[in-house]
């Protein structure tokens, strides 16, 4: 991994392609892709499939399962799809990682990403929380900011770039 960054945290709001770019940054650097997603405890799905957005309270332990996953990747490096959306929850998820943790903010305004959202199938995350997405969004001041309005492989491009620079 370029400049010893082992983890990635891969963060934005809900559509701003996470779990695209995610996975595609993975194949190109060679390291496992984890899905935030996949660690929230049922009753935030439920929560969140129901129309509520989450709470600090409700993030927190998901937060330090993610950082626990994290600390376990510090050598072998991994990409960690999570949206981070505030800076405590960032410190959260760096504790014991100092410098081999970068953030990969994907930066996309509300029209465009509700417009991909609106052809999203399958997932459990509804629209009308996008709102409320960019309410909560600390965009982070540290971290490589990439425009989502390009394709995947030109995002992706342009990170491995930032990456390297
Ligand atoms: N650069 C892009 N160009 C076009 N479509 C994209 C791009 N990035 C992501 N998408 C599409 O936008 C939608 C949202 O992307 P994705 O599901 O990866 O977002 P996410 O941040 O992981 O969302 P969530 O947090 O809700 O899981 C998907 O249908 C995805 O295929
Ligand atoms: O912090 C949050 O509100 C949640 O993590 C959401 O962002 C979802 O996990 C995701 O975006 C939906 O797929």
């Amino acid at each position: 991994m370029p400049n010893g960054k082992t983890v990635l945290i891969v963060m934005g709001v809900s559509g701003s392609g996470k779990s695209r770019i995610g996975k595609l940054l993975s194949e190109k650097l060679s390291r496992p892709f984890f899905d935030g997603d996949d660690f929230h405890p049922e009753a935030n799905v439920k929560k969140m499939s129901a129309g509520s957005p989450l709470n600090d309270e409700d993030r927190k332990g998901w937060l330090v399962a993610l950082n626990k996953l994290a600390v376990e990747h510090k050598d072998k490096g991994a990409i960690i799809a999570c949206s981070a959306l505030k800076k405590n929850y960032r410190s959260l998820l760096r504790a014991g990682m100092g410098n081999c943790m970068e953030f990969v903010y994907l930066d996309g305004s509300f029209e465009l990403i509700k417009s991909r959202l609106e052809q999203r199938k399958g997932h459990f995350m509804p629209l009308n929380l996008l709102k409320s997405q960019f309410d909560t969004l600390e965009p982070p001041s540290k971290a490589i900011t990439v425009s989502i309005d390009e394709t995947p492989a030109k995002v992706v491009k342009s990170i491995i770039k930032k990456l390297n620079d």
